[in-house]
């Protein structure tokens, strides 16, 4: 499998409804005025707060002012002159805005903290999340752990409403994916300190054809979160711990930027939201191992770019022990707080099937963060009461780089990291996992299963899903090909809803695409491929082309 790393590499709704529905855009929520009973937002004015008659009776009088065009929808556009009456004051910005209507809220009563991740061994163990810490005093990696007790004195009804509510504006800084549903990911955070490109709210892709026609199946989606801000599911995470870290620095803690060891996608998000918010990037990469496509895009934000001569393990070794040293704050998923963004692509599977749980959720597995992440996603979900159950998860590998494969068919016992080898699902050549404890930890709770993907399989998989429509990465392939075997071994049935999550954008991966168009890869079949006919220019050559194509012509 040379070649691979040699390719990868080269270089509607009434107006007392809109209302509503902006008071719960902009609010912290509720103060809770007795157990379970959120509704209270829907209810008379005898049961509301105080704050919250007084904020409604100003936007009704503003409303009455101002009454909005009825072609405004739900909460409207933050940045118009009218929104559903409420008149934005001319010189704000949305953060202004946020700024202002936050200052009318009582403080939020939700927070958060770290804990040392032992789901087995429960320790007095916690830490601030101010705090700059990415492990347990003896060692294990930590959770963000929410108060649950006051999360839960809201109950499923009141967060769906809420979160459904943000859904598509614009108001700061609900309009992220991940902040709309901020309470549940960093509570305690000031609005002002968010550093957020509207990351999530990604696609839920209804995978049509190929779940028909090469699959049987009629209830196949692909959770699209590589069609994002930098091309993959890491913008989830980096908003949430760049906010912290602004946070952080604005609380004059010492840091000097943040860095990162990443297979490209991680350096990409870190660059990219630390650029938005002046901070200094640093990431160390493995030269010749990811895509130009990848390789780029830090280079383009002003990261301070080291190409080191090993693999990703040893890049991570390397950040570990400079972000030990030196104040740099650890941007990779060691660092529990990115898996609290990431979480909320799991939060928005849900909330797209109207809060019905799938039966299978497919994702990559490098370092292994996500698949945690999505577990902690659904779990959350059923504990506060939005769903009734969690989806079973599989957990798909290169078989180049299958340490989790291993350890599952081993039965769990005696985890030994792997040498990685090449692969073009190159942000997943990963030996050493960090969140292995976390992953292990997720499969097992979710019923879940490990696959692996040989070379041809995923590369076939990735062309045969892009020959319906897609675009997909080669770790989408290594999903759908996880997918594959699962249905010919009859574990995902024909009437299974299924999630395969695609984890970045197929176009940061084109050299592969065309070494696969091409046949231009030694060991590979390329099944699918679709190379493109040179053809003289002239009329009777182009016919020829086009009926050894078109059978009918
Ligand atoms: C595109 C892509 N897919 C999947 C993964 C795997 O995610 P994780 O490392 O959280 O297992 C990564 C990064 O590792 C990635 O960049
Ligand atoms: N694929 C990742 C590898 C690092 O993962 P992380 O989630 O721990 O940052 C990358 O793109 O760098």
């Amino acid at each position: 499998m040379a070649s691979a790393t040699a390719t990868n590499s080269a270089p509607a709704t009434s107006h007392m409804q809109g209302l509503r529905h902006r008071e719960l855009c902009y609010d912290r929520p509720a103060k809770i005025t007795g157990p379970r009973k959120p509704s209270s937002l829907f209810l008379g004015s005898n049961v509301r707060p105080r704050w919250l008659q007084l904020k409604i009776k100003a936007t009704l009088s503003r409303a009455e002012q101002n009454p909005p065009p009825s072609s405004v929808s739900v909460g409207g556009n933050s940045n118009g002159s009218s929104l559903n009456g409420a008149k934005k004051v001319s010189s704000e910005n949305i953060k202004d805005e946020a700024r202002r209507l936050q200052l009318s809220h009582p403080p939020t009563t939700f927070s958060a903290k770290y804990v040392p991740f032992s789901p087995h061994e429960p320790t007095d163990e916690s830490h601030s999340l101010d705090e700059i810490i990415y492990r347990s005093k003896d060692g294990k990696l930590l959770d963000v752990q929410h108060d649950m007790d006051a999360l839960k004195k809201f109950d499923g009804t009141y967060w769906k409403t809420l979160f459904d509510s943000r859904v598509g504006k614009t108001t700061w800084p609900y309009g992220s994916g991940v902040w709309s549903k901020k309470e549940w990911v960093l509570p305690e955070i000031d609005n002002d300190d968010i550093v957020s490109a509207f990351e999530g709210n990604s696609n839920l892709f209804w995978a049509e054809r190929f779940g028909k026609e090469i699959l049987g199946m009629n209830d196949l989606w692909v959770k699209h979160c590589g069609i994002s801000h930098t091309g993959s599911f890491k913008d989830l995470g980096m908003t949430v711990l760049v906010s912290q870290v602004n946070r952080l620095r604005k609380l004059n803690k010492n840091l000097i930027g943040v860095g990162c060891a990443s297979t490209g996608d991680t350096s990409a998000a870190l660059s990219a939201y630390c650029a938005s918010a002046g901070i200094p990037a640093i990431v160390f990469l493995p030269a010749n191992k990811i895509s130009i496509a990848q390789l780029v895009q830090p280079i383009a934000n002003g990261a301070i770019v080291l190409s080191l001569d090993t693999d990703f393990d040893g890049c991570m070794r390397l950040i570990r022990d400079v972000t030990e040293q030196v104040p740099i704050y650890l941007a990779n998923s060691l660092n529990s707080l990115r898996l609290e963004g990431q979480k909320t692509a799991a939060i928005e599977i849900c909330q797209q099937f109207d809060w019905e749980v799938p039966d299978w959720v497919i994702v990559p597995g490098g370092n292994l963060g996500n698949i945690y992440a999505f577990y902690k996603g659904f779990a959350m979900c059923r504990e506060l009461g939005l769903t009734d159950r969690i989806p079973r998860l599989v957990c798909a590998q290169a078989a180049n780089a299958n340490p989790l494969y291993l350890h599952y068919k081993a039965g769990w016992k005696n985890f030994s990291p792997v040498k990685a080898a090449p692969t073009f699902a190159s942000a997943i050549q990963i030996g050493d996992p960090v969140s292995i404890d976390r992953a292990v930890y997720a499969l097992q709770n979710s019923d879940g299963i490990v696959e692996e993907a040989t070379e041809e399989e995923l590369m076939d998989a990735s062309a045969q899903a892009d020959l319906t429509g897609m675009f997909t990465c080669p770790h989408t392939g290594v999903a759908l090909s996880a997918l594959i075997n699962l249905r010919e071994k009859g574990v995902i049935a024909r009437t299974d809803r299924t999630v395969v999550v695609s984890t970045a954008h197929g176009l940061k991966f084109t050299q592969s695409k065309i070494a696969y168009h091409s046949k231009e890869i030694p060991e590979l079949q390329c099944n699918f491929a679709n190379p493109p006919l040179e053809v003289n220019a002239d009329l009777g050559s182009v016919m020829d082309a086009l009926r050894s194509r078109l059978p009918s012509l």
